[in-house]
């Protein structure tokens, strides 16, 4: 089948302690190349692959040996800052056999919350994509704190799936999928094979069991599976040990419980600018910036920046306006006050030699753009 008919460009895939340990007490590795070699093979074949990964404190306790650590968060801490260093080499030598180098990204709640660092993390991912590697994804356990930690993975991989772009979300666990009834607990219990609505029912239905080493269970993948549909994404829950699972999932094959997207990505992200944070600054454009922006589908450019009013640092929020202070566009700078005092009305190629540094061309993107 030709990937590039199906029409998913990125993909995120969400591995649960529960798969990666195959429900022991270790890094199953075999299992991790059969999954390695799945999301090589969507690389190669033109589909972009984020891995968000659990599984660091189950290899710091493998790694050593199984310590008798009194449940707390520092012990916890403790063992994902010995086992991320080995789950990092585990993934990276397992996708080299696939000729694939993988960049490890440590997020935590307050890196996405930020603007700044939002678009920071944003930019190395769609580098490391770039360029063909893997990003690879974890929260960072070592430093979180309860307030900053997001605090399981499948939220995480949400976020990192809208931080992405994605536009499938395919989280994979130690069940076919979300049952009617916890499976461990009732043996009867029936697959849904589809989700078009997440209600108050549903949720009830995911309680409140994990696995052996899981955080979470099916309820925080119901919370990653509505965020992500409510952005426009697509997302897959099902068995990480179903053959080929990601492959298939990637083909629309019917795998495990789909969840119908509901909006596109793009409505949802003019409406986080329209409704999210207050605006900074305003941003006042030459004509010819304005027609390219209003007109033309544009990104907006240095060059046709007049001035810059306003305090505010890079991921703001702010107007676009004409010389008589119309409003024609919203949208999050990438570049802070103090650069574009700078760079206004100087050409793109200029920038770096201004500022020492660049974010690219465009200071307002026109994915980050909302035209009134
Ligand atoms: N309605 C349900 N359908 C499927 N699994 C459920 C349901 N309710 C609770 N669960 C539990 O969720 C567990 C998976 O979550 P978790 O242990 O966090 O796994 P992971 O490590 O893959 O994130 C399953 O083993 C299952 O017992
Ligand atoms: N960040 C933790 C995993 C947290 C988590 O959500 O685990 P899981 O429910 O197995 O996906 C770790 O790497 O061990």
């Amino acid at each position: 089948m030709n990937l590039s008919e199906i029409g998913y460009r990125r993909v995120v895939v969400k591995l649960g302690t529960s798969v990666l340990t195959s429900g022991s007490r270790q890094l199953d590795k075999a299992h991790m190349v059969e999954l390695a070699r799945q999301m090589a093979s969507l690389m190669k074949s033109g589909v972009e692959v984020v891995l968000c990964t659990s599984g660091a404190i189950a290899a710091g306790r493998e790694h050593l040996g199984y310590p008798s650590l009194p449940d707390t968060v520092a012990n916890k801490q403790l063992l994902a800052a010995v086992g991320q260093g080995q789950l990092i080499l585990a993934w990276s030598q397992l996708f080299s056999i696939y000729g694939l180098h993988v960049g490890q990204m440590l997020l935590t709640r307050a890196d996405l919350h930020d603007r700044e660092r939002y678009l920071n993390a944003r930019d190395s991912l769609n580098a490391l994509l770039a360029n063909g590697i893997i990003p690879i994804i974890n929260e960072n356990d070592a430093v979180a704190t309860n307030e900053i930690k997001v605090g399981d993975n499948d939220n995480l991989s949400a976020r990192a799936a809208l931080l992405c772009d994605a536009d499938l979300l395919i989280l994979l666990t130690d069940q076919k999928g979300l049952f009617d009834a916890d499976p461990r607990a009732n043996p009867d219990a029936k697959l849904i094979k589809q989700v078009v609505n997440i209600d108050d029912s549903l949720r009830r239905l995911a309680g409140g069991a994990v696995s052996g080493l899981g955080t979470g269970g099916m309820a925080t993948k119901l919370q990653a599976a509505d965020i992500a549909r409510r952005a426009g994404i697509e997302v897959v829950i099902a068995s990480g040990h179903r053959p080929r699972v990601i492959q298939d999932a990637v083909c629309k094959e019917a795998v495990g419980t789909h969840f119908t997207a509901l909006e596109n990505p793009l409505e949802s992200r003019k409406q986080w600018i329209l409704a999210g944070p207050a605006t900074k600054g305003k941003l006042v454009l030459d004509s010819g910036a304005i027609v390219a922006v209003t007109q033309k589908g544009r990104s907006l450019l240095s060059k046709g920046i007049v001035s810059v009013s306003g305090q505010f640092e890079r991921g703001a929020t702010l107007q676009l306006v004409d010389e008589v202070g119309r409003e024609y566009a919203r949208g999050m700078s990438r570049y802070s006050a103090k650069d574009l005092l700078a760079i206004a009305g100087r050409h793109s190629e200029e920038i770096d030699s201004i500022l020492g540094y660049d974010y690219g061309a465009a200071v307002v993107h026109r994915n980050d753009m909302v035209v009134l």
